[in-house]
């Protein structure tokens, strides 16, 4: 795996003022966890948007996303391979458990059989074994956050964004489910770039945290 690498990047509200992040270099190399914090509205949120490719068109930005050498900043968001993780899990509710993990792999794995295998391994992965057929409304939080995560793993990504991804989960089971993330990323090699407000995840985490300090003054926009 390689490197997520940010250059100059700088985003502002479209004919505002004030940038909310200023000319930005960051570099998360594979299997690192990056947590970004700062108040709410500073733009950590539009950060993560950007580098997934799905800016809303009320911003203006500028500067570089690469993996390794390879320059994303162009390309269209399904053509980056850059894994998304909220935390609304948003696992499709007319899909099984089975037909949800399947879907990362449309693109890349074309035979049923192959698909069918790879979707068991991950729910083996998972601690879900034998969960293939259940409507995902059945399922726990935790043990849904488990498969929302190996669908995104399953696509292959270079690089994984994780924007509050435990904050619905309770005390108990944040812990558990934060674990089982971060231990999948390391394992697959992958950079991580986390948007969270709690300290916790921080911690858990392990890695550098980046406050973003607030460069908007609202009065300006
Ligand atoms: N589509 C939009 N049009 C105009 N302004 C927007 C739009 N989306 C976000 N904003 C503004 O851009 C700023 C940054 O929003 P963003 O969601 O990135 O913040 P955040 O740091 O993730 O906040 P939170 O911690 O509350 O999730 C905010 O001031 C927000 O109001």
């Amino acid at each position: 795996m390689k490197p997520l690498i940010l250059k100059h990047v700088t985003i502002c509200l479209a004919g505002g003022k004030a940038p909310l992040i200023k000319d930005l270099d960051l570099t998360v190399e594979p299997g690192e966890v990056v947590t970004i914090m700062g108040r709410s509205g500073i733009g950590k949120s539009t950060l993560l948007a950007f580098i997934g490719g799905h800016l809303d068109g009320a911003f203006e930005a500028n500067g570089q996303v690469l993996i390794g050498e390879e320059d994303l900043t162009a390309r269209a968001p399904e053509k980056r391979r850059i894994g998304l993780l909220f935390q609304d899990d948003l696992l499709f509710p007319h899909l099984s458990v089975g037909d949800n993990l399947a879907f990362g792999l449309v693109r890349h794995v074309k035979g049923k059989a192959e698909r069918q295998g790879r979707v068991e391994e991950a729910l083996e992965r998972a601690g879900l074994s034998g969960f293939a057929n259940r409507d995902p409304a059945t399922l726990s939080g935790g043990q849904r956050a488990r498969v929302a995560l190996m669908r995104t793993l399953l696509a292959e990504p270079m690089a994984l964004l994780l924007d509050e991804p435990f904050s619905k989960l309770d005390n108990g089971l944040r812990d558990d489910v934060r674990q089982f993330v971060f231990a999948h990323a390391r394992e697959e090699g992958l950079p991580v770039l986390m948007v969270t407000h709690d300290e916790g995840d921080a911690v858990a985490a392990g890695g550098r945290v980046i406050k973003l300090a607030a460069s908007l003054n609202p009065a300006a926009v």
